[in-house]
């Protein structure tokens, strides 16, 4: 059947056809770099890394494009409060997030776009919306011109009427219409400003994405991502913005991500209950983390819990366990022929239906989990094969590369009679002339602190 995808557009899972034919153009809204992420940010960073490792998987060209949001409100707030420029906050916040997404095993954008390197598109964006009418100036503001753009309200499948009846007219409202939000701000004096046509001052939020988006990904895209939260009104302004100027689709397939919630309510800075990715991740594992994550849709909410984190935290474990014991048992095993391709061949089916179907990785853990059983299974037959234990450990490398999930094991010290083993193995190499091979076990051996000595009654080891 192909991948399918829930647009949120449509209310419907598609199938996904790409714009253009072997290539994906991704755009994820990125993080205000004004503090630390939470464990609620960083489900958009986890999942989308998956999606955007699942299309590399199934051997498309992705390019994904993902902001950081380093001009607004709360950076100046911020920097304020910290005595440092707007830029310096952001610096620093950015770097943060680097190391908090690496340590999460999630794939560097290939561009990651700052607003403030990018005032000059966003300007240019502006002046054609004015020019097209779909935007007025008002004290140094510029403010989109909402009722010109009929479709407003089809992605968050809610009517014109219906927001005009839902806001209220602000006191010394500088807007024609209540709906209208802003593009450009003046700014205020002491704040972060840049010279623009209708003077001092910075852009408003959704503008930065319509024009960076359509920098590095052109006029119209495969898929645009974010959390639930992005849909109205970040997402919804972004495409008033992208498809008046444009007049063509902004992104064909939209992707939203539920909430990680604390007793049901919603992970948020502006509530304070949240649980940062930097001090969680001196207490569990980040591959935890991300297997957390992971255990559910990424469309329903999770409700952030320890119980969820210690059964993430096992379920781990279990994977890593069998392929410790196929690891251990690789190396003293015999090399025979084996059926066991026809048995990876089905397990990989199964695992790419679970991600074809709206990359639905809770399912695909569950295929994982059947991998294991089968895998133990194995390894209780009597006919266990260094080729048959590869084809074990070649499709859980296989799902967890997809995954971004580290399934195997920390390193851990060689028992003896793998040691043993390899010694033998080494010896028979040599005598085969591979040496090669042989260099390589001993290289192995010399990484694992194992010491070598010839002896007249044959090769002797230690431990360092
Ligand atoms: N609790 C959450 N669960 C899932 N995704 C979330 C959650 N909170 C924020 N996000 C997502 O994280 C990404 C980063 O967004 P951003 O930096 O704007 O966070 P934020 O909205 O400032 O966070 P907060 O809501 O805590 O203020 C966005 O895609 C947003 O939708
Ligand atoms: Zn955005």
């Amino acid at each position: 059947m192909g991948i399918q995808i829930y647009n949120t557009l449509t209310r419907k899972k598609e199938p996904f056809v790409p714009l253009h034919s072997g290539t994906v153009s991704m755009y994820v809204c990125g993080p205000t770099v004004y503090n630390y992420i939470h464990i609620g940010n960083a489900r958009p960073a986890i999942f989308f890394d998956v999606v955007r490792r699942y299309f590399e998987y199934r051997g498309y060209e992705v390019t994904f494009i993902q902001n950081f949001t380093d001009v607004d409100d709360k950076l100046i707030r911020k920097a304020e409060e910290l005595g440092v420029t707007v830029l310096e906050v952001a610096d620093r916040f950015i770097r943060a997030f680097e190391e908090d997404t690496q340590a999460l095993g999630v794939k560097e954008a290939h561009v990651h776009p700052r607003v403030s390197n990018h005032i000059e598109e966003i300007i240019d964006f502006i002046q054609k919306l004015i020019n097209k009418g779909y935007a007025y100036e008002s004290s140094g503001d510029v403010y989109f011109r909402t009722e010109k753009f009929p479709e407003y309200g089809k992605l968050s499948h809610q009517n014109i009427e219906e927001l005009q009846a839902g806001v209220r007219i602000a006191v010394n409202e500088q807007k024609d219409n209540p709906l209208d939000f802003a593009l450009w701000k003046s700014a205020k004096p002491g704040e972060i400003y840049w010279e623009s046509p209708w003077g001092k001052g910075r852009p408003g939020w959704h503008i930065e994405c319509s024009a960076m988006s359509m920098k590095y990904l052109g006029e119209s895209f495969d898929i645009h991502g974010g959390g639930h939260d992005l849909m109205f009104p970040h997402h919804e302004n972004e495409i008033a913005q992208s498809e008046a100027l444009t007049g063509h689709p902004m992104a064909k397939y939209w992707m939203h991500n539920g909430y990680i919630n604390i007793d049901n309510e919603k992970m948020s800075k502006s509530l304070g209950n949240f649980v940062l990715v930097k001090d969680i991740r001196e207490k569990i594992a980040p591959q935890v983390l991300r297997f957390f994550m992971l255990s559910a849709h990424y469309r329903h909410p999770i409700n952030f819990s320890e119980d969820l984190i210690e059964q993430a935290k096992n379920g781990l474990e279990r994977i890593q366990t069998a392929i410790s014991n196929l690891r251990h048992r690789q190396v003293a095993a015999t090399s025979e022929v084996n059926e066991e391709n026809e048995k990876q061949e089905i397990y990989r089916k199964k695992f790419i239906e679970a991600m074809d179907n709206d990359f639905n990785t809770a399912d695909a853990l569950a295929i994982v989990f059947e991998w294991v059983r089968e895998s133990n299974q194995y390894l209780l037959g009597e006919k266990v094969s260094n080729q048959g234990v590869q084809v074990y450990l070649d499709l859980f490398e296989e799902m967890g590369s997809v995954l971004g999930l580290q399934l195997e094991p920390a390193e851990e010290e060689l028992l003896d009679q793998e040691i043993e083993a390899l010694i033998q193995e080494r010896t028979e190499a040599r005598k085969q002339r591979n040496f090669q091979r042989a260099d390589e076990i001993r290289d192995l051996l010399m990484e694992k602190g194992i010491i070598l000595e010839d002896t007249p009654q044959g090769i002797r080891w230690r431990r360092k």
